[in-house]
């Protein structure tokens, strides 16, 4: 079923976002308006408790305008939050979410990722994984994903006609890698194979979605050690021609900085590999960066080039922990990624936790204080910060006006006096909490159960039972 079309919608409730990477606005009482583009037309951000509070509509003209709007009220516990920006994510590998064993990144590939991956030329099976996990991804709070697909024309372009279809904002990349690495039933046969399938899906993602509004083309050379020097160097100039993002791995695990080494010698280090083949600029993903030397990092700054951070795969395949708060103190820009399957959640209300443990091991690693992220952070890092890494920063991760509403409805559980009941969740709200505990408490214990409804650009693509707002999805 096609998502429901926006008609201009008033929300009032509490709204929850971050205005800085240390500051995270907080309004009890606030009044939104979205227009029937999925535009925020007005916000309204203190002293709204019912429609009639709403300033805006004292205007006889807006009144006019807007006297046919949907009124959704937040009852209960709960905040209006912009949608997740997940900046990394192998859609594939879903059905091997949590299975890795004591695998590392090397090994990992070998037996479990190709093998899932390679299974993707059946359409059929690639249509049953793909409708199942945009569900998922959309029923955690993410309305924008950059995903890996596989190196498959057909299901590379399934995917994107699932995102749109179901109306998450995707990038969605078909994987380029031709070196021996892969098994040799999954790899492109040559450097020209490999430029004229990611070609293909450039063409028919754009044809599906002319304006980009909600799925994009990525170029997507899977990393260093799974492309030849000429097949890398070609998906730069696919890239520049086409003006479309790329997304690669970079300096995940040690192992894997080692291969680079050997296999580039004549590469001063990993991130000249990527540079010296036009790969860095200012709208390349590198995902993980957890072993960057200061002139790698230098280098990826002179270039613009964005950061995934990964901190559920950082340390599932124990890859490491990232830096962040270095890179953030030099100026990178940072965003989320879950890596699923190397990340062992969907979910980047998990990584947002899962940031913010691995920040604290860093911490305890270097007995810097300053390592330790804040909620406030991460949640930045998975909004705002997302949103830049994707380049939609000013579009969505916040709520101003002229931003569109991408948007997740999060519902808390009241404990009442005669309440042993969990239905409504795992996060128990007794009443005496303060705003900002209310969400510390959503993001140390929520999950999915507390996504009550998710908006992109208006559109409602998903809801559960404790959505009391109409509008089908
Ligand atoms: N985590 C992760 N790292 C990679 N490096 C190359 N391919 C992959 C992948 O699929 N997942
Ligand atoms: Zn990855």
């Amino acid at each position: 079923m096609a998502a429901s079309t926006p008609i201009p919608t008033i929300y009032l409730g509490a709204i929850v976002h971050s205005t800085s990477l240390t500051t995270l606005e907080i309004c009890p009482n606030a009044a939104i308006g979205v227009d029937s583009s999925g535009m925020i037309a007005f916000i309204e951000k203190e002293n709204v408790s019912t429609i009639s509070d709403v300033q805006f509509l004292q205007n006889p003209q807006n009144q006019t305008t807007w006297s046919h709007a949907r009124i959704i009220t937040l009852h209960g516990h709960g905040f209006f939050f912009p949608g997740f920006i997940d900046t990394h994510n192998h859609a594939p590998q879903h059905p091997n979410t949590g299975l890795f064993g004591k695998t590392t990144l090397l090994d990992w590939l070998q037996t479990y990722t190709f093998p899932m991956e390679a299974s993707f030329s059946d359409l059929a099976r690639a249509k049953r994984i793909y409708q199942n996990f945009v569900g998922r991804t959309l029923s955690h709070g993410t309305t924008t994903c950059a995903y890996y697909a596989t190196i498959h024309v057909p299901a590379t372009n399934l995917l994107a006609d699932i995102c749109l279809q179901r109306g998450q904002r995707a990038l969605v990349g078909r994987v380029c890698m031709d070196s021996e690495l892969s098994p040799e039933d999954y790899r492109d046969a040559s450097v020209s194979s490999s430029v004229a399938d990611s070609v293909a899906s450039i063409a028919y993602i754009r044809s599906i979605d002319e304006a980009g509004a909600i799925v994009r083309p990525i170029v997507t050379p899977r990393f260093a050690p799974s492309c030849t020097s000429e097949c890398l160097r070609a998906m730069g100039a696919v890239a520049k021609r086409h003006q479309v993002f790329v997304q690669t791995h970079i300096s995940e695990n040690k192992s894997e900085v080692e291969l680079v080494k050997t296999l580039f010698p004549l590469s001063r280090d990993y991130a000249h590999v990527y540079d010296s083949h036009g790969i860095l600029g200012e709208r390349t993903i590198l995902a993980h960066a957890v072993h960057l030397t200061p002139q790698e990092r230098a280098t990826i700054l002179a270039r613009k080039a964005k950061i995934s951070h990964c901190p559920a795969s950082n340390t599932a395949i124990t890859s490491g922990c990232c830096p962040v708060r270095s890179l953030l103190d030099e100026g990178h820009t940072i965003g989320l990624g879950t890596d699923v399957s190397g990340g062992f959640s969907p979910s980047i209300l998990e990584n947002v936790r899962q940031a913010i443990w691995v920040s604290r091991h860093l911490s305890l690693q270097t007995g810097k204080e300053a390592d330790k992220l804040s909620t406030e952070e991460a949640l930045y890092l998975a909004t705002r910060g997302g949103a830049k890494v994707v380049g939609l920063e000013g579009k969505v991760g916040g709520f101003e006006v002229g931003m569109e509403w991408d948007a997740q409805m999060v519902k808390l559980g009241e404990v009442d006096e005669a309440e042993d009941r969990f239905e409504s969740g795992p996060v128990d709200i007794f009443g005496w909490e303060s705003w900002s505990e209310m969400v510390e408490k959503w993001v140390y214990s929520g999950d999915d159960r507390n996504t009550v409804a998710v908006w992109v650009r208006g559109r409602l693509v998903h809801r559960t039972g404790r959505f009391e707002g109409s509008g089908e999805v």
